[in-house]
Order: C-alpha cells, then structure tokens, then sequence
C-alpha cells in the first residue's frame, strides 16, 4: 500500500472555531470539516434564530457547545438528540449554567438531554462568577463553560475537581479562545480564569484531524513490508492531544516524518519496540478517541499492551470498552479488564477471515476495525456510521486501493 490519504479537518477545532467566530461577530474560517458534526454545528448556529428545536443528533460536541451558546443568547426552546445522546450525561453543564442564571430543564430524563431553555438570559453576580466543576466525566462541559467565559459581565473562574480527562480539549478551547481575543488562562489549582470583554473576529485554518490519522498509522502498521501513507494538512506543532499517535504507533511500527513547510506527514514501517516498552500500561486519559484504533492494532499484532484511562469510553457514542471486547472476541482476541481500571489485549488465535464487525453506531468502531482488511477479508457492518467525523473514509481507503466488501 502507498499513496496519499486526504483527512477530514479538525471536527474539535471546527465546532470550536464555528461557535467562536459565531461570538466574535465575524472571521473567515478554512479548512472547516465536512464531517455531520461540524455540518450540523453551523446549521444549528444558524437556525437559533429562527426555530424552537434543535437537534444536535449524535454530536457530543454540539450538544454541549451548543448548551452553553443557547443560555448565553437567551434562547427559548428545547434542545434535543438521538437515541444514545439522551443516554449521554450533562448534568454537570447544566448545574454550571443554572448557577451562572440559565433557565434550563430535563424535558425528559433528570441530566440527559433532551433540554428545555426558557429563554432568560444569563444574570451572574456582581463581579467574576466562579464554578466548581468536576473534571472526569467529560473535558466538553469545561470547553463549553470557557468559550462563553468572555461574553460574561465579571468574566468567569472555574476551578477544576477530580481527575481531569481529555485535557488537551480544554487547551484546544484556550488556545482558540486567545486566537479569537480573548484573555484565558490556566492558574494554579486547577483554575482557570477567562477576563470579560468578548472576542475578535478573527481568521482560521483548521488542521488536518489527528484522530482520523489514526486509522491511517494503523493501516501502515498492518500493511505488507514496504507500505507507506502521506497524509497532507497535518502540523509540528498541533492544538489536537491526538497528535501523540505519531508517539504511541512509533512503539507498534510506524514512523513520522514531518514534510517541509507544514506539508504533512509521511508515515512508513520501522520494527516493532521492544517487548518490555510494549507492555507498560499506556493512559489514554488524554487522548481517549485513540483508545479503539490501538486495542485493534495491538491485537493484530499480537502485542499484549495494557491500556488505562479509558473510563470515560463507557460515555461516548456507543460504550466503547464493551464494543472493542465482544468484537476482539470475533477475532480470536479479547480485551479483559485484569486490574481495576487497566485492559490487556489478548490475542492468541489472532485471523481475520469474513467476520462481520458491528459498529455499534460508532464512527471509530467502523474506522479502527477497517485497517484489518490489510490481514484477510472483512466486513464491517453499517459504514455509513463514518459520516459522523470522516465522510470520504471509505473512498480514501479505495484511493489507495484498499476496499472492504
Ligand atoms: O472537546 C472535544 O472536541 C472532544 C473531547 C473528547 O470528549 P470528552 O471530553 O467527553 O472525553 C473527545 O472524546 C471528543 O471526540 C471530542
Ligand atoms: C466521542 C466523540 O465525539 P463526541 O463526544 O463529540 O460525540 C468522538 O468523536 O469519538
């Protein structure tokens, strides 16, 4: 295999940079995804201001940015989502929200969407409004709180609790706050303190989706010897905490090299790590969408890695650690959980040969399983399911003549 594989945009900078530009009155945004959650982030901006209900479907991103958005301007109406959004918790936003003034309330079930917004606006407290809000359930309750931080009269402080997962989303948030005008910065304890006095237009251009990469180091990694991938729009220095895929595949065979002038990255074989480096218990507390594409490439390869910090898996479109493991299973390998909180992959009759993979209505289930058909036939149920963050998957895997049946 070799060639060169187009990714979609940034979906976390996208719905970030649209909610922003949205806020600062103006900004030309390229390079946005096409991707359903970033189609659907602009549409419903748009469509605010003129309907009472709104459906942020499958869209983590979107039903919580949006959340925050929709107290902030005074919205009436209700807020809705699929089937497994509504099975998705937000009560932690919410509470910060209605401390900050917000009339919001469950239409249906206590702390899940769907949300009814009475349309008051938000009326915090002479001075800087402070929140306490835990850290490990999801890091986009936190993003959503800072981003409408500036419009607020005193400005906000938030200060952290618990373990904070997916951080490297809160610096996504702060660093395209700064480049939007605002002034937000991470203090000491776990605070963060964003200054009133709202945003600047400003211009942006997305970056290549590190996390979509994943599947394309992965199906280097699985490839005949001599396989090699370009993938273009990706930068050295990155806001996405996904980039440390280049770190993680390096150990299970996969080489970076950066291209000059922010061209992209080449990617191509080197030997496995060693053994003993290969079976530290690796964290994906910061990068959890990264979590399914390694599990399948580790057992593909036979590596017994130990993979920790997957609890917030369980919350995602589907629950990711109970989909990876009956899955596995279909393979001839298994993910158990062998400690309190860690996973081994156990592959030990490891062949692909004609199973169907359920995808679970997971984008990355259908992406992670895909690279497989380097290593025998395969079929993976409802591909469509890709639309959520990487529409052109399938036809850039055919591109570089790789089609599943
Ligand atoms: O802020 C973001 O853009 C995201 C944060 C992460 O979610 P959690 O903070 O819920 O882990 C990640 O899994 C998701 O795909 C995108
Ligand atoms: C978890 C994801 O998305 P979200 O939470 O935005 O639905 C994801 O894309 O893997």
């Amino acid at each position: 295999m070799a060639g060169t594989a187009n990714l979609p945009a940034s979906k976390s900078e996208s719905n970030r940079a649209l909610l922003l530009q949205r806020l600062a009155g103006g900004g030309h945004l390229t390079h946005l995804s096409e991707a359903n959650d970033t189609v659907l982030m602009e549409r419903l901006l748009t469509q605010a201001a003129t309907t009472d209900l709104l459906d942020a479907e499958d869209a983590g991103t979107v039903m919580r940015f949006m959340t925050a958005y929709l107290a902030v301007t005074g919205w009436r109406g209700t807020l809705t989502g699929a089937a497994r959004m509504k099975q998705r918790p937000i009560a932690i936003l919410v509470e910060g929200l209605q401390a900050l003034g917000a009339d919001i309330s469950y239409a249906e079930k206590e702390g899940y969407p769907p949300l009814h917004f009475e349309g008051r606006a938000l009326t915090p407290a002479a001075g800087q409004a402070e929140l306490r809000v835990r850290g490990d359930i999801s890091s986009q309750y936190i993003s959503a709180l800072l981003m409408i931080g500036p419009t607020l009269p005193g400005g906000l402080r938030l200060r952290l609790t618990g373990e904070i997962g997916s951080r490297p989303y809160i610096d996504m948030t702060l660093n395209l706050m700064r480049h939007f005008g605002a002034t937000a910065e991470a203090g000491p304890e776990e605070s963060v303190v964003v200054q009133p006095g709202g945003y600047r237009p400003a211009d942006y251009e997305v970056e290549g989706d590190w996390s979509a990469a994943s599947y394309w180091y992965a199906l280097v990694a699985l490839a005949p010897a001599g396989s090699a991938i370009t993938l273009p729009k990706l930068r050295p220095v990155s806001w996405q905490g996904d980039h440390v895929i280049q770190y993680i595949m390096k150990g299970l065979g996969v080489a970076t090299e950066f291209l000059p002038a922010g061209a992209g990255v080449h990617l191509t074989q080197v030997p496995l790590a060693p053994a003993e480096l290969l079976t530290q218990p690796f964290d994906f507390t910061d990068c959890p969408d990264l979590a399914q594409t390694v599990a399948v490439v580790a057992a593909a390869l036979g590596v017994p890695l130990r993979l920790a910090g997957l609890h917030s898996l369980r919350i995602k479109e589907t629950d990711r650690i109970a989909a990876i493991q009956a899955e596995l299973r279909k393979l001839g390998a298994d993910m158990p959980e062998v400690a309190p909180g860690i996973f081994e992959i156990q592959s030990t009759d490891f062949q692909v040969g004609n199973q169907e993979i359920a995808t679970y209505e997971d984008h990355r289930m259908a992406m992670a399983f895909a690279p497989l058909a380097m290593r025998g036939p395969l079929r993976v149920q409802h591909p469509q399911v890709v639309r959520k963050s990487y529409p052109s998957f399938w036809h850039e895997l055919a591109r570089v003549g790789v089609v599943l049946p």
